[in-house]
């Protein structure tokens, strides 16, 4: 019988420390910081900033945030990325795909995913970082790490990289489902939807010819001059995802969490929006985070917990988070359909 050769799916997050250990937190956060996508100064200087302020002050707090995280199967970041990656074995044929999933920094490593695959002897390789809306700091960071690997190898089989996927009408499908659920026939005063940050010199660095001014008329449409801005993705989805669940345009809003360090990020800060919508009335607030897939520390503890507590004692009332897609089905579909959309 004649041997086909199959296509590689690597499947790609963020990555999580291996336990709550302050020592793995560190570790993690030091790994994930060094990385000159994500921290995007001179070597020596990330070097004394991680090494001598961030990892020895953060480790501590952020071992503590992960303990309000962890369940009895470790971080959710992990095995929401386990679960969906079994279910999409589930959905294809495993005749012509192998699936492997990594996580960009910590484990399983983006190296031994590629192991598997190179030893499959796969003919051609689909890398999707997990991330919907393009970044260097993420999406980019992974193609850089996969090129970086297979660079030793002796037959570089043809790659492709899914790059953004924000748009994908199963994507905006798979938060329609969940936020319908989660919203049931409620209406809310506001709807905010909140995005991981950047520091604003990213968004310029990735800006074409600085098209991008970080005000609201130039990330208000998408261009082929701003098709890679992470800010006018984010408002980009967030008017896609509106639109979906016919949301009031009025009462939608965008902004930005996560912020680390002194330098400006990109805003409107969700702490700041969170403040303006009590004070203009808001009582009920819906909020979302689609630049995550997975439940994770940035959604269920900072929006889930750190905001509703900003919120309530601003004077709000009822906040909700819509979770994130995990392992939803309409999601597998998404997933299977990039892969066979780019086979
Ligand atoms: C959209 C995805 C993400 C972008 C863009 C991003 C940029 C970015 N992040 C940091 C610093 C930290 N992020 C941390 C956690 C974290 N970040 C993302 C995603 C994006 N980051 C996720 C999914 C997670 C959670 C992982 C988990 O295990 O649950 C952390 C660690 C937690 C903490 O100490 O607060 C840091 C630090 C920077 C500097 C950055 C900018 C380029
Ligand atoms: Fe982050
Ligand atoms: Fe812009």
């Amino acid at each position: 019988m004649k041997e086909v050769a199959k296509t590689g799916v690597l499947l790609v997050n963020l990555g999580t420390p291996d336990s709550t250990a302050v020592p793995h937190v560190r570790k993690y956060l030091r790994e994930f910081l060094m990385d000159g996508r994500v921290i995007d100064i001179p070597f020596l200087s990330r070097w004394l900033l991680v090494n001598c302020i961030i990892a020895p002050f953060r480790a501590p707090k952020s071992a503590a945030e992960y303990r309000k995280l962890w369940t009895d199967r470790g971080s959710p970041l992990l095995f929401h990325t386990e679960d969906l990656k079994d279910k999409l074995v589930q959905q294809l044929d495993s005749k012509q795909y192998h699936v492997e999933m990594a996580m960009r920094y910590q484990t399983p490593s983006i190296e031994n995913g590629l192991k598997a695959m190179q030893e499959a002897k796969v003919k051609k390789i689909i890398v999707l970082p997990l991330f919907p809306q393009y970044a260097s700091a993420t999406n980019g960071s992974v193609i850089d790490k996969v090129m970086e690997v297979v660079s030793s190898w002796q037959v570089i089989p043809s790659i492709s990289y899914i790059a953004r996927f924000m748009d994908h009408p199963l994507f905006l499908e798979a938060w329609k489902e969940i936020a319908d659920g989660a919203k049931g026939d409620q209406e809310y005063d506001a709807y905010l939807f909140s995005y991981h940050g950047l520091p604003e010199r990213q968004i310029q660095k990735a800006s074409c010819n600085g098209y991008c001014q970080l005000n609201a008329k130039c990330c208000a449409t998408q261009t082929s001059s701003n098709q890679y801005c992470y800010r006018a993705q984010c408002f980009y989805t967030t008017r896609l995802l509106a639109d979906k669940m016919g949301l009031p345009a009025d009462k939608v809003h965008t902004s930005f969490q996560s912020r680390l360090g002194k330098d400006p990020w990109v805003q409107p800060y969700t702490e700041d929006s969170i403040k303006d919508l009590v004070k203009n009335g808001a009582k009920k607030v819906l909020a979302f985070s689609p630049a995550f897939v997975a439940d994770c520390l940035e959604t269920t503890v900072e929006v889930g917990e750190e905001y509703k507590e900003v919120f309530e004692e601003a004077g709000g009332e009822q906040w909700d988070l819509v979770p994130c897609l995990n392992s939803n089905d309409t999601w597998v579909d998404c997933v299977k359909q990039l892969v066979l959309e780019n086979s």
